[in-house]
């Protein structure tokens, strides 16, 4: 037996891995757990023996830590292991969890870009590893602040999403199943690595290239250590806890995360801020089979159905959308109907100084939608925007030739799908319209785009965005991103 890789935590958990060179089985001991079942129960020589192994390993750790990886494919992994080494001992860990959250003032839009990034990574990882993807609950976002919806905190992705829908593109999870699932065990986190940016990453003239490293983390982290074990926001969850947090700079494509992933022998890591990971494929027929995975919650459709009809005299029928229940089914679309009405997405709050020069005022935007409404010969405008109810008002002031409307739900059925769901009820009107036109750099426009991308509305009916007054108009449009299949 040969000592090939050994970690040593400053309180007593240390971790001894084992590796027969006869049979390649790992076998791990977790001198806690010795502490606290087994070495009791064991004979003078047993324990003898361990102390030597351990010792020996302690001894043997600088060494082990410093040749740990080798370059392999442009990605960080052990030494010497062999694709059989690493089935053998993923097979012996069974199910592996993998957690992650994203930097804390991000959107629910890019959250789901972030969500992406993963699933796709996952999806990629799937044949070759037993990993979950363990779904982060929605809560305490920046952008929710409606005081009568209760508590918007660890809120399943199944309020919001079609989980089966995303289960047949990535092997996801809800965090309840992975509670489930660990209960007894603690602290049920293995191992936590925050991604952050190199220093070096924004001097001039530095080439780019894929890297990762474990290094000292730069800027103060929420994680702290609490007895044996690391807490921290863990999405507000008090049984939540890390028995490891490290950071990781880290550059590069989500695919990378291997590295890391390979390198780690738990069976249960999260990575946190992992918006720093890159698109492993934008923009290609796997990045749209994962964005077409990701179907509302039925729930929503139906509320945004029954505006629809209602409303707007819109229905898939009528408005020739096809959209199957399944997104497994579906094939690439000319749609060149739509609801007879214009959509529009207007992101005021934040982005009226994040983005002052592009955001219009309420005049230069009523302008805008009045020009095209006319020219379309269209008589109802629908108005997505985080805008308060003055600012709506004072808009319809501006458009009161036209039937403008916005979709504003009863405060029980407001406090039943929450800030998210209304959002997701706005954007799905917004994607059956005739015509829609966003707002510059908004994520929120974005998915609406892709979204009428999946159901092939014309171009030129999507990719619109209102000028701000400073630049005038024209001003440059949306970059347009065609779906492909594959
Ligand atoms: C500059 C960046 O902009 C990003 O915003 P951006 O991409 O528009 O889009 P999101 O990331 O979704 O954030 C905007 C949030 O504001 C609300 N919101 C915005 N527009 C609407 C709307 O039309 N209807 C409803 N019901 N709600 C809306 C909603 O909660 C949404 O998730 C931010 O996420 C980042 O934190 C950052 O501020």
């Amino acid at each position: 037996m040969r000592i090939t890789d050994t970690k040593f935590n400053a309180d007593v958990t240390w971790k001894i891995r084992l590796k027969s060179n006869v049979n390649h089985r790992h076998l791990i001991l977790h001198l806690n757990d010795c502490n606290e079942h087994l070495l009791p129960t064991m004979s003078i020589l047993t324990r003898l023996l361990v102390a030597v192994l351990c010792f020996g390993s302690l001894k043997t750790h600088s060494v082990a830590e410093s040749s740990q990886f080798c370059e392999k494919d442009g990605l960080k992994e052990n030494c010497g292991e062999t694709k059989e080494d690493r089935s053998t001992f993923s097979s012996s860990l069974g199910v592996r969890y993998l957690l992650y959250d994203v930097n804390p003032p991000e959107g629910f839009n890019l959250r789901r870009d972030v969500y992406m990034r993963l699933a796709i990574f996952m999806h990629e990882m799937k044949n070759e590893e037993n990993w979950r993807l363990v779904l982060p609950p929605w809560g305490q976002l920046y952008h929710w602040q409606s005081s009568n919806v209760g508590e918007q905190t660890k809120l399943p992705w199944r309020m919001f999403f079609d989980v089966k829908s995303l289960q047949k593109f990535a092997p996801v999870i809800e965090m309840e199943e992975f509670l489930g699932s660990v209960q007894k065990k603690r602290p049920p986190i293995d191992e936590v690595y925050i991604l952050q940016h190199y220093k070096d990453v924004w001097e001039e003239g530095k080439e780019w290239q894929d890297r990762w490293n474990i290094e000292g983390c730069i800027e103060s982290i929420p994680y702290s250590k609490s007895g044996k074990a690391y807490t921290g926001p863990f999405w507000t969850y008090k049984n939540l806890s890390a028995q490891k947090v490290e950071c990781a700079s880290f550059q590069g494509h989500a695919a990378l995360l291997k590295g890391i992933l390979r390198q780690s022998r738990a069976k249960v890591v999260m990575i946190d801020h992992a918006e720093v990971a890159l698109h492993d494929r934008y923009g290609d027929h796997i990045y749209w089979e994962c964005r077409r995975s990701m179907r509302f919650a039925r729930h929503l459709v139906e509320i945004a159905q029954s505006f629809r009809k209602q409303q707007l005299d819109s229905s898939d029928d009528k408005d020739m959308v096809k959209r199957p229940d399944n997104w497994l089914e579906e094939r690439e679309y000319t749609t060149t109907g739509g609801g007879p009405y214009l959509a529009v997405h207007l992101r005021r709050k934040d982005f009226l100084w994040g983005r002052a020069k592009q955001v219009p005022d309420l005049q230069f935007a009523a302008d805008q939608i009045e020009k095209i409404i006319k020219k379309l010969q269209l008589e109802t405008i629908f108005i997505a925007t985080d805008a308060p109810k003055h600012e709506f008002a004072e808009l319809k002031t501006h458009l009161s030739k036209f039937k403008v409307l916005r979709f504003e739900p009863s405060p029980t059925l407001k406090y039943e799908i929450k800030d998210g769901g209304v959002a997701i009820v706005d954007q799905i009107i917004c994607s059956h319209a005739k015509y829609f036109i966003g707002t510059h750099e908004s994520t929120f426009s974005f998915r609406i785009q892709e979204e009428r991308e999946i159901m092939g509305f014309q171009r030129n009916t999507t990719f619109n965005r209102l000028c701000g007054r400073e630049e005038g108009i024209p001003c440059t449009q949306p970059t347009q991103w065609p779906i492909v299949f594959k």
